[in-house]
This record gives structure tokens, C-alpha cells and sequence, in this order.
């Protein structure tokens, strides 16, 4: 048994934050971590898919090189060497993580799952971790964090499991272009993965349970199906119930629709809470999706024991991730109140914060509407890149913004106008009334802002 000051479970993004300042304190501390450092996000989440979507973006861009008067002859995409590139940089990020958490006074970076076996006599918890060829050690520590992250979750559809489908990490390991692709799931792994392939040459079905973007405005989804439709993606709306493999490829039968056919099947239908893998002494209460419950400053309902990251289930990205880790690391900071701004890396990219209109609608509240098409805004006009739309929501008695929603050129970053301002409990009229650059995306802010009406 080996013991420590406090125990870091998962090696995502929080966990090795607390666990480098914890040692930098002086803190003995072990990091356990089953699989490989830098968790999802790194190793077959943002980091590779934003990768290999530039190579996308440049096949794409060399096909419409003809439009602005560059003429690049055929363009031919090699995906091995696509996929080559985002390994070599992926492989590169993970050992630079890897040699911080080997190299750090104070820290143990320890393989192999760790499970929580109880604390019976009440000092110290005890974390029992199992590596790969089943070997055991014991660890025991006042503290653990958990930073356990989440996995793809399997819908039951009948077959699925006697198919070789792929879930996002298998994807990112083929080294040859599927022929066709389906995909099962509409949300931002179908899309940004369906976009991407079909770029690079795949066929690629869509098969969205709910429409694709479901939890979008309307006219959000429509932009989007339009935009794939218009690329040669197909998009069926509806559940498969019933999966099977036929010759090299499967087959779906989709009730609303008939029989899909394809050379390989993604699942990508949302994720599911890791905190089943700790075992089932962990004591741990969880909500009715399986997230760890705690307090806006992590703590569990097990004392001396902290969640950090999408496990505790009050974010589901990166940053909400990392920034646990840093709130945490910074009392009396809390989560209460945090403005959760995201994006969906389609191209363009949909940046989001706050309410849609339907949320605006159920609010009950006074809310006003600003927007402009992206066909308006004159940067987007200048780059071709007319696709989309700007809407900001706010609320007309407290001058609050609500919410906005942008689809187009950079909205990513642009989105991220609002969420400061909202995070800083900023007025709208002071954004209207502030000088932006031009020709930028964001200095439509403010012609939205003063253009703005009553929500239908
Ligand atoms: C395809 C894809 C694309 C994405 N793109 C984006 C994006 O562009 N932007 C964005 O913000 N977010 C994106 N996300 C989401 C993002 O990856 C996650 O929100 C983020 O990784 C969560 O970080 P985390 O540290 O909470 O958990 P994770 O990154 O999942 O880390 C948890 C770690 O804990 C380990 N672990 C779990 N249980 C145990 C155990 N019992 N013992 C030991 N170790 C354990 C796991 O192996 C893992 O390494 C994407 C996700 C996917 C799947
Ligand atoms: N850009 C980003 O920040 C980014 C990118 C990728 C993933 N992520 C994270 O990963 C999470 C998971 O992404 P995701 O795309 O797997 O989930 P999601 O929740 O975004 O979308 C899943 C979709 O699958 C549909 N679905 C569920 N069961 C189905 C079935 N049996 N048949 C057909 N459709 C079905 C749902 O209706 C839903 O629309 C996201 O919520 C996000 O937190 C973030």
C-alpha cells in the first residue's frame, strides 16, 4: 500500500492541472490513468478531429481555388497521409504531457483503472488500481480527485453488437478512406466527422435520431441540412432498428426509411458518465444520467472526494473541463453563475451561448431579437463564405444579453464577443455603442444590436 497526499483518477484536462500544482506544493501525489494522458480531448477528441478538419478545409478550399482565380489542377486527397499528419502532432502533444507528468518532483504517474475500495476505517481512501496484465497495487490518500471523463455511449439497436462498428477512436486509427460511411447520430460528432469525410471523398449517410443540430433552431438546421446536402452528405432523419453485417460492409434498417447500406458504420449517439469504471463501493451519489453530483466547488458526497471535468455533468467540452481544474485550484472561486460558450466545428463553424429562441420563448421574459444573414456581413462577403447567420437575443427590461447564436465564417471566435459579455454581466448597449474593426465578422454586433425587435 502506497500513500499519498491526494490522488488524481484520470489524466484528462483537470486532473494533471490540480496534480502539478499539487506537487509543485510539495504534495505527494499519484496521477492513475487507464488508458493514455491528455484523456478524450487529446487523444481521440477535439484535438485530432480539428486536426484532420484542416486537411478537410484545404480540400475543400483547393476544390473552390477556381472561384477567386487559382487554379490548382485535380485536387486528390491522401488520407493516409491526412491521418499520418494528426498523428505525428497528436503523438507529439501526448509525450509532451507525458514527460511532465514523469518528470514532476512529487508525482507518480501510475497505469492501470483505478477503482475506489471503500474507507473503512474512515483516515484515508483507498484506490485499488489494476493494470493491463491484471497486476494490483494499492494506493491510499486523504484526497482523490476524479477527472474520469465520459465514453461513447452504444445505443441498443438490435445487431449492433455482432457488427464491426466504430465509435470516434477507431475512426481516428483507419489509415484507408471508407467508401461509404454512416453515420449513426446528428449531433457534433456526426456532423463535424460526416463533413470532414465527405471532403475527403467518402459517400456519407447521416442517420439522425431528431434531425440533425436537434438541439438548434430551426433555421439553424435547416442552414446546416442545406449546406451538407449541398456538399453530397445524405441526411435521414430516423433511429436504425436492426443492424447487420453484409459481405465487407452493414446494413441498417431504419423503420422511416428502408435499408441503409454503407462500408463502415460510426455510432456517435452522445456520451455516457466513466464513473461506473471506479466500481461499485465508490459511494459516489450520481444524477439520472449517471454524473457525479457536487457542489459549485466539486466536492462529492463522499468527503475528500472532488469531480472535476464532464463527470460531474456541468460541462461537456474542453474548456468546461480545464476550467474546472482551475476554479478548483483557486478558492473561493466557484462554478456557480459559469456562461458555458461552445462551438460546433462544422465549416463554417456554429458558435453558440445562452438561450435559442425556444428558450427565449419559454423564459416568460421580454426579449428582443437582433440578426443579420451571413449573405450581409461584408467580410464574409469578401471570402465567399456567405453561408449562415448572426442572432443575438437579449432581454428589452434589463438590457441582459440572452443568448446568441452564429453560424458562418469564424463563428467560433466571434460567439465569443457575447459570452464575455454576458460572463462579465455586461449591457448590451455598451457592445452596441463600442468600436469594431473592420471588415470583421464581429462588427455586425452592433448593427444587430441597433436593429433589435420584439421575439415573435
Ligand atoms: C470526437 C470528439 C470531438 C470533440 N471535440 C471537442 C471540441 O472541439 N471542443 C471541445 O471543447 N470539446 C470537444 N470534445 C469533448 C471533449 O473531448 C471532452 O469534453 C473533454 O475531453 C473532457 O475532459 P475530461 O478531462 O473531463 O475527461 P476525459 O478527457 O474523457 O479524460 C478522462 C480520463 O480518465 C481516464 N479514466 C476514466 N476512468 C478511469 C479509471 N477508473 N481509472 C483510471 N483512469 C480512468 C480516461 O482514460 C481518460 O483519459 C470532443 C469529444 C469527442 C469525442
Ligand atoms: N465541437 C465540440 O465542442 C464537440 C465536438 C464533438 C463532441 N463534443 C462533445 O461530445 C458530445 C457527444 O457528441 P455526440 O455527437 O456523440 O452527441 P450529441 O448529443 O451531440 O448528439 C447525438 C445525437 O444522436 C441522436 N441519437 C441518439 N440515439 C440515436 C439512435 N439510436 N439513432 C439515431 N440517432 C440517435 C440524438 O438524437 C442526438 O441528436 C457532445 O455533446 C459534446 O459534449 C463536442
Amino acid at each position: 500500500m502506497v500513500q499519498y497526499d491526494a490522488v488524481v483518477i484520470g489524466a484528462g484536462q483537470a486532473g494533471p492541472s490540480v496534480a502539478f500544482s499539487y506537487a509543485a506544493q510539495g504534495k505527494r501525489v499519484a496521477v492513475v490513468e487507464m488508458a493514455q494522458p491528455g484523456g478524450t480531448c487529446l487523444n481521440h477528441g477535439c484535438r485530432p478531429t480539428k486536426a484532420l478538419r484542416a486537411s478537410a478545409t484545404v480540400a475543400h478550399s483547393a476544390r473552390r481555388a477556381a472561384e477567386f482565380g487559382v487554379h490548382v489542377g485535380e485536387v486528390r486527397v491522401d488520407f493516409g497521409q491526412a491521418i499520418g499528419r494528426v498523428h505525428t502532432l497528436i503523438d507529439g502533444m501526448r509525450a509532451g504531457l507525458q514527460h511532465a507528468l514523469d518528470s514532476a518532483d512529487n508525482l507518480d504517474y501510475v497505469e492501470g483503472r483505478a477503482t475506489l475500495v471503500g474507507d473503512p476505517e474512515g483516515r484515508a481512501h483507498r484506490v485499488l488500481v489494476t493494470d493491463a496484465e491484471g497486476g494490483e497495487q494499492e494506493l491510499t490518500a486523504p484526497e482523490v480527485h476524479l477527472n474520469v471523463g465520459t465514453r461513447a455511449a452504444i445505443p441498443s439497436i438490435d445487431g449492433l453488437e455482432d457488427v464491426a462498428y466504430l465509435t470516434e477512436t477507431e475512426l481516428l486509427n483507419l489509415t484507408e478512406l471508407p467508401a461509404h460511411l454512416v453515420i449513426v447520430g446528428g449531433g457534433y460528432i456526426g456532423l463535424e466527422f460526416g463533413q470532414m469525410f465527405r471532403r475527403f471523398g467518402s459517400e456519407v449517410t447521416i442517420v439522425a435520431g431528431g434531425g440533425i443540430a436537434a438541439r438548434e433552431d430551426p433555421d439553424v438546421q435547416q442552414i446546416l441540412t442545406d449546406l451538407f446536402t449541398s456538399e453530397g452528405v445524405t441526411i435521414v432523419a430516423g433511429r436504425p432498428s436492426h443492424v447487420r453485417q453484409e459481405g465487407d460492409g452493414i446494413a441498417l434498417e431504419v423503420p422511416e426509411v428502408g435499408t441503409i447500406t454503407g462500408s463502415h458504420l460510426l455510432v456517435a449517439t452522445g456520451r455516457r458518465s466513466n464513473v461506473d469504471l471506479l466500481g461499485p463501493d465508490s459511494g459516489l451519489e450520481t444524477d439520472e444520467r449517471g454524473f457525479v453530483i457536487t457542489d459549485d466547488r466539486y466536492a462529492t458526497s463522499v468527503p475528500g472526494v472532488w469531480a472535476l471535468g464532464d463527470v460531474n455533468g456541468r460541462g461537456a467540452f474542453t474548456h468546461t473541463s480545464y476550467q474546472d481544474g482551475d476554479i478548483y485550484l483557486h478558492p473561493p472561486r466557484t462554478v456557480a453563475g459559469r456562461v458555458t460558450t461552445y462551438a460546433m466545428f462544422t465549416d463554417p463553424p456554429l458558435g453558440r451561448v445562452g438561450m435559442s429562441l425556444q428558450d427565449a420563448r419559454d423564459s416568460g421574459r421580454n426579449v428582443l431579437k437582433g440578426e443579420v444573414p451571413m449573405s450581409s456581413v461584408s467580410r464574409a462577403r469578401l471570402e465567399s463564405e456567405e453561408t449562415g447567420v448572426m442572432r443575438v437575443l437579449v432581454d428589452a427590461d434589463t438590457e441582459e444579453f440572452l443568448g446568441a447564436t452564429i453560424l458562418g465564417l469564424q463563428a467560433d471566435d466571434v460567439v465569443q464577443v457575447i459570452g464575455v459579455a454576458m460572463q462579465a454581466g455586461v449591457r448590451y448597449p455598451v457592445v452596441r455603442d463600442a468600436l469594431p474593426i473592420h471588415p470583421t465578422v464581429s462588427e455586425f454586433f452592433p448593427t444587430i444590436l441597433g436593429s433589435l425587435e420584439p421575439l415573435a
